[in-house]
C-alpha cells in the first residue's frame, strides 16, 4: 500500500501543474484521492496545493509580546552635538568571519565607521576640534578591550565618559581544548562579571524590560537548541542587566576534547570530569541542584555604567543568530545616543513584473486574481494605502489557457484597484533598440494599450525588462521614458552591481531617479514551494530572520521585485510576504508604510543626497552588465591611462609628446575645451560614458588610448570617478615647484585679460586675506594656490590604486630633458615599444623649449600660450610661497618615498634630502 501511495504521489506531482489540479483530482480513483489527502495532511509542506496559506506554522505567535510598542518608541536620546556620527571599530583582523560580518552589518545600515585592525598598540585620534570623532566604539573581541594597555584603556574609557559614548563588544573566545588549570568559568578582566564560553544553549528569551530594545520587540521564547557556540554571563554587581537569556542545552557538548565536561544527571549541572579540578568549576557554581533546565543565563548583557561610568553591551555570540543582528543595531543606537540609529519606518513597495507575459499554463487564474486583491486588502491593515505595482507588457495578453485569458479579463476589469507601470510592449530589452525613434514607437504601442484599458499610470514609474538600459545607461531608454511616459522614477538591482546586495544604491540620471531594488528570492521560475531553490526550508529561513527579514531590517526603502508567476501556481509571493511581514511585526517595532514610487524617489534622495551623482563603472567588467550592454557598443574605447594635471605643469607638452608615439592615441578634440575632454571633472560626467567613449577611436590591438585633462588633479570627486570607470588605468601626475605653478597660473590669467589678475600684483594675490578680500581676488588666489598642495590631492589618487598605477613626472625636468623623462614615462606606463625621444625632440633657442622635429626636419613648437615670456617672480612672493608650501612639500617628499617613487629634482633640492 505504501508503494502504491508513493507511486501515486509521484505521478500526481508530475502532472499536477496548478492548471491541471482539478482535472487530475476528479479523474483519479476515489481511493487514490483518499491516500493523497492523507499524504497531504501528513506533509508539512506540499508542492501540490499550498494556497491555504494561513495554515502553515513558521511565523511565531506574537501573543507573547508583552511590551507596549509606544513605550519603546518613546525612547529618546539626549542631544549631543559634541560627537560625530561615526563608529570606531576594532577588529582582530579584517579576515575573520566575525569581522567581515560586523563590517557588512555596518555597511548595510549605512553607518559610517573607521576600522583599526590587529593588536592595539596606540589608539587612533579620538578628539578633533574639541569634538569626539566617534559616536560609538565597537570591539570584535571584548578581550581585546579588557586586554588594552592600561594607558589606552584609561584614555578610551575617559573618552566614553566625556563624550557620552558606549562600547559594544562580543565575547566568544575560540574553542580551545580545555586545559585543566583553566577554570571553566572566567572573570572578565577587572569587571565584576563572570562568563563561560563554548556552550550549547536553548530557549532564547528577550528581556522585555531591557533598556536598549528599540527595533527589537520581544515576541516569544525561541525554543530549541540554538546553533553555534555561546557565552553566558554571571553578575556580581547591579551595573549589569540581562538583555536576553538562554538555558543550557541538556544535550551538552563541551569542548573539542569532548571528555572534559559532562552533564551530571544527579546534580543536574555540568561539571568537569577531572580529578584535578573540583566541583567549584561547574558553571558559576550557582545552579540550583534541583533544576538546571529552568535556570536562565544572560546571553547578552547591558552594563548600565554604575560600576565605572562607562556603558557597554556585551554579546555572548558571534552575530550568527538572527535576532542578535537586530540587537546589534539597538545596542549601537542606544550607546551612540541615537547618533547612529536607523529610523523605525520602512517603506514597502512590491512590484509585480511581467503582467500578461508568461508561459501558457503558468499565468494567473481568476481565483489567483481574487486572492491577489484580497491580499492587497489584507496588507492595507498593516501598511495603510498599500498598493501592488503591476508592470505590464501588453503584447501577449490573452495568449494563455482559456482560464488564464478569463483571469486577464478580470484583471482589466479590476484595473483601478491596482497601480500600473509600463514594462515594454513585448518584454523586449531596451538596449536591443539602436535608436530613439525605434524604441519610442515600440514603447508607444504599450502606452496605447494602457490608454485602451484605462490602466492607472499616475506615478511616473517604470521598470525596464531585465534592467536593460537603466544601468549601464542606454540613453534612448531615458529619452523615450521622458517622451512617451513622462517617467520620473525607476528601480534596478544592477547599480552599482547586483552583488553584494547590501551595497546596491540609487542615482539620478537625466532627471530620472533610479532606486535600488531588492530581491525577495522569488523569480519567474519560482512557482512551486517544493521547487524553491534550496527547498522550502530555505524559504522559511529567509523569512524567519534570514535574508528577507534582514532586507526589511536594514533598508528604509524596500522595493521588492516579484513576477506574475509568483501569484499564480502556489502563490508563493503571497505566501512569502504574508509570513515575512508578520515575522517583522512580531519581532520588531518597525512601522511599515507605503508611498507611491514618485514619493519614494523624492524621499530616498532627500535621505541620501550623496547618492544623487552616479558613479559610472565599466560595463564589461561585470558579467551581468555586459549582458545588458548593447552589442553595438564596446568598452575598448576607454583610455588606458589618464594625465590628470595639475594645470600649468607641462601637461600639454606631455600630451603632445605622448601622441608622437606610434602606438599611442588620444581623444579627439572637444569643441569647447580643445584637447581636454574634461569628462570626470565638470558637468560632462552627467552625459554618461557613451558620450565619453565617443571621443576615442576604436583601438587596434596594440593601440594605447589616453586622455589628459589638467583639471582633474585637484577636484575632490575625480579620483573616485576615474577609479570606478577605469580601475586598471594608470594615472600620470606632473609636479613642478608649486610656487612656480601658482605664478604660471597668474600669468595665464593676465594673458587672458582677467581683470583681477591685471588689477593686483602676484604678491597681492597670494598674500590676500581670505576674510574681507573681494571674492574675485580670493577665487584667483585659490586657483593659484590650492592645486599646489600636492600631497593632499595625491592622497586621494592613491586611494584604491596600486602604487605602480600612479606615474609621477618631474615637470621641471620635462622642460629641460624631455627625452629622459619620456623614457621613464614609457617604462612606468608599461609600453612594450619604447621609443627614443632624443630623435624626435630638439631644443628651440627662440622658443626656449624643446620642440618636435618634423619629417621635413623642421622644428614644430607648442603655441605661444605655452612657454610664455613673463618677468621672473619677485623675491617677496618667492619667499612667501616657499614658506607657504614648506609643510606640504615635506609631506609630499615623505609620501613619494613611501610609495617608492622617484623624487623630482626640484623637491629634492628644496628639501635638501
Ligand atoms: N616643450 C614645451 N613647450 C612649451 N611649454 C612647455 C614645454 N614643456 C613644459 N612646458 C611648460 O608647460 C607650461 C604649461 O603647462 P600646461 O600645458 O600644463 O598648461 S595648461 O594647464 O594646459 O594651461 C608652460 O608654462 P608657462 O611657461 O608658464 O607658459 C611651460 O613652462
Amino acid at each position: 500500500m505504501q508503494a502504491i501511495k508513493r507511486n501515486m504521489w509521484m505521478k500526481v506531482r508530475k502532472i499536477a501543474s496548478p492548471r491541471n489540479i482539478v482535472f487530475t483530482l476528479t479523474s483519479l480513483a476515489t481511493f487514490s484521492v483518499f491516500y493523497m489527502f492523507i499524504e497531504w495532511q501528513n506533509r508539512e509542506t506540499t508542492s501540490f496545493h499550498i494556497k491555504d496559506h494561513h495554515s502553515f506554522k513558521p511565523v511565531p505567535d506574537c501573543s507573547l509580546g508583552r511590551v507596549n510598542r509606544n513605550e519603546i518608541q518613546a525612547v529618546k536620546f539626549p542631544e549631543n552635538t559634541q560627537t560625530r556620527q561615526k563608529a570606531l571599530l576594532f577588529l582582530k583582523s579584517p579576515q575573520t568571519q566575525m569581522g567581515r560580518k560586523i563590517v557588512v552589518l555596518l555597511e548595510s545600515a549605512r553607518f559610517k565607521f573607521n576600522t583599526q585592525n590587529g593588536e592595539i598598540k596606540n589608539l587612533p585620534v579620538l578628539i578633533d576640534d574639541n569634538k569626539g570623532r566617534y559616536g560609538v566604539i565597537i570591539f570584535e573581541d571584548m578581550l581585546s578591550y579588557t586586554g588594552l594597555h592600561q594607558w589606552n584603556r584609561d584614555l578610551l574609557d575617559k573618552y566614553c565618559r566625556d563624550f557620552n559614548v558606549g562600547i559594544v563588544s562580543f565575547l566568544h573566545p575560540k574553542r580551545t581544548s580545555v586545559s585543566h588549570d583553566v577554570e571553566f568559568t572566567q572573570k572578565l578582566g577587572n569587571f565584576p562579571l563572570n562568563y563561560a564560553s563554548n556552550l550549547k544553549v536553548k530557549d532564547y528569551e528577550l528581556n522585555a524590560t531591557a533598556g536598549i530594545l528599540r527595533i527589537a520587540r520581544p515576541a516569544e521564547i525561541i525554543t530549541g537548541v540554538l546553533p553555534n557556540d555561546w557565552t553566558v554571563f554571571e553578575f556580581e554587581h547591579n551595573t549589569y542587566a540581562p538583555v536576553s537569556t538562554v538555558r543550557l542545552a541538556q544535550a551538552y557538548e563541551a569542548h573539542d576534547t569532548g571528555q572534559d565536561l559532562r552533564w551530571d544527571k544527579n546534580k543536574a549541572r555540568p561539571f568537569r570530569q577531572s580529578p584535578s579540578v573540583n566541583r567549584q568549576s561547574s558553571l558559576f557554581g550557582l545552579f540550583p541542584s534541583e533544576s538546571v533546565t529552568d535556570h536562565r543565563l544572560p546571553a547578552v548583557v547591558q552594563d548600565l555604567g554604575k560600576y565605572d561610568q562607562v556603558e557597554r553591551v556585551i554579546f555572548g555570540e558571534a552575530l550568527k543568530f538572527w535576532l542578535h543582528q537586530v540587537l546589534f543595531l539597538d545596542a549601537i543606537s542606544y550607546l551612540s545616543r541615537g547618533r547612529l540609529a536607523l529610523p523605525l519606518e520602512r517603506n514597502v513597495q512590491i512590484d509585480i513584473d511581467d503582467m500578461f507575459v508568461g508561459v501558457k499554463g503558468t499565468r494567473m487564474t481568476s481565483d489567483d486574481v481574487t486572492a491577489l486583491l484580497n491580499f492587497q486588502e489584507e496588507l492595507r491593515e498593516t501598511i495603510p494605502g498599500f498598493s501592488f505595482q503591476l508592470g505590464f507588457s501588453g503584447k501577449f495578453i490573452f495568449h494563455g489557457e482559456p482560464e488564464e485569458t478569463e483571469a486577464e479579463r478580470l484583471l482589466l476589469k479590476l484595473h483601478d484597484k491596482f497601480q500600473w507601470f509600463p514594462h515594454m510592449w513585448s518584454h523586449m530589452q531596451a538596449h536591443w533598440f539602436k535608436n530613439v525613434s525605434q524604441l519610442c514607437s515600440y514603447m508607444d504601442i504599450n502606452r496605447q494599450f494602457a490608454v485602451r484599458h484605462k490602466l492607472n499610470m499616475s506615478h511616473g514609474y517604470a521598470v525596464s525588462p531585465h534592467h536593460a538600459g537603466v544601468y549601464p545607461v542606454h540613453q534612448p531608454l531615458y529619452d523615450c521614458w521622458h517622451r512617451i511616459w513622462n517617467i520620473t522614477t525607476t528601480s534596478t538591482e544592477e547599480y552599482p552591481h547586483l552583488r553584494p546586495d547590501h551595497k546596491r544604491r540609487g542615482f539620478i540620471h537625466d532627471n530620472i531617479k533610479v532606486l535600488p531594488r531588492q530581491t525577495c528570492g522569488l523569480f519567474t521560475h519560482t512557482m512551486i514551494l517544493d521547487k524553491y531553490p534550496g527547498g522550502p526550508t530555505t524559504l522559511h529561513e529567509n523569512i524567519n530572520g534570514g535574508l528577507l527579514f534582514q532586507t526589511f531590517l536594514f533598508n528604509q526603502f524596500n522595493i521588492y521585485m516579484t513576477h506574475l508567476s509568483n501569484y499564480g501556481n502556489d502563490r508563493l509571493a503571497i505566501y512569502t510576504f504574508r509570513r515575512a511581514i508578520k515575522f517583522v511585526q512580531c519581532w520588531t517595532n518597525l512601522q511599515l508604510r507605503y508611498d507611491p514610487p514618485e514619493v519614494v524617489g523624492r524621499k530616498y534622495f532627500e535621505l541620501y543626497p550623496e547618492e544623487k551623482d552616479p558613479l559610472w563603472t565599466n560595463p564589461c567588467l561585470d558579467k551581468r552588465h555586459k549582458e545588458i550592454y548593447s552589442e553595438d557598443k564596446t568598452c575598448d574605447r576607454l583610455p588606458n591611462f589618464v594625465v590628470v594635471g595639475p594645470q600649468k605643469t607641462g601637461t600639454t607638452a606631455l600630451y603632445w609628446f605622448l601622441n608622437m608615439h606610434p602606438d599611442v592615441e588620444s581623444n579627439r578634440p572637444s569643441d569647447k575645451t580643445f584637447e581636454e575632454v574634461q569628462f570626470f571633472s565638470g558637468t560632462n560626467y552627467y552625459k554618461g560614458i557613451d558620450w565619453y567613449m565617443d571621443y576615442f577611436p576604436v583601438p587596434s590591438i596594440d593601440t594605447i588610448l589616453f586622455e589628459k585633462s589638467a583639471t582633474y588633479f585637484d577636484q575632490e570627486v575625480v579620483p573616485r570617478r576615474v577609479a570606478a570607470l577605469l580601475p586598471k588605468s594608470h594615472v600620470v601626475v606632473i609636479l613642478i615647484d608649486p610656487a612656480k605653478r601658482a605664478y604660471s597660473w597668474y600669468q595665464h590669467m593676465r594673458s587672458h585679460d582677467d581683470p583681477t589678475a591685471l588689477k593686483y600684483s602676484f604678491y597681492q594675490v597670494v598674500n590676500a586675506k581670505r576674510q574681507g578680500s573681494p571674492p574675485a581676488l580670493i577665487s584667483l588666489q585659490r586657483r593659484c594656490l590650492d592645486p599646489g598642495f600636492y600631497a593632499y590631492h595625491l592622497e586621494r589618487w592613491t586611494d584604491g590604486r596600486r602604487s605602480d598605477q600612479i606615474v609621477i613626472v618631474d615637470g621641471e625636468m620635462l622642460k629641460e630633458k624631455p627625452a629622459v623623462v619620456m623614457q621613464h614615462v614609457q617604462k612606468a606606463l608599461g609600453f612594450k615599444n619604447i621609443i627614443d625621444y632624443s630623435k624626435k625632440l630638439k631644443f628651440d633657442q627662440k622658443k626656449g623649449f624643446f620642440c618636435q622635429v618634423t619629417e621635413q626636419k623642421r622644428l614644430k613648437c607648442l603655441g605661444k600660450s605655452k612657454g610664455r615670456l613673463y618677468p621672473d617672480m619677485d623675491d617677496k612672493s618667492q619667499m612667501f610661497l616657499t614658506k607657504y608650501y614648506q609643510v606640504a612639500n615635506t609631506k609630499l617628499l615623505q609620501m613619494l618615498k613611501s610609495m617608492n617613487k622617484p623624487v623630482p629634482k626640484w623637491l629634492e633640492e628644496q628639501q635638501g634630502s
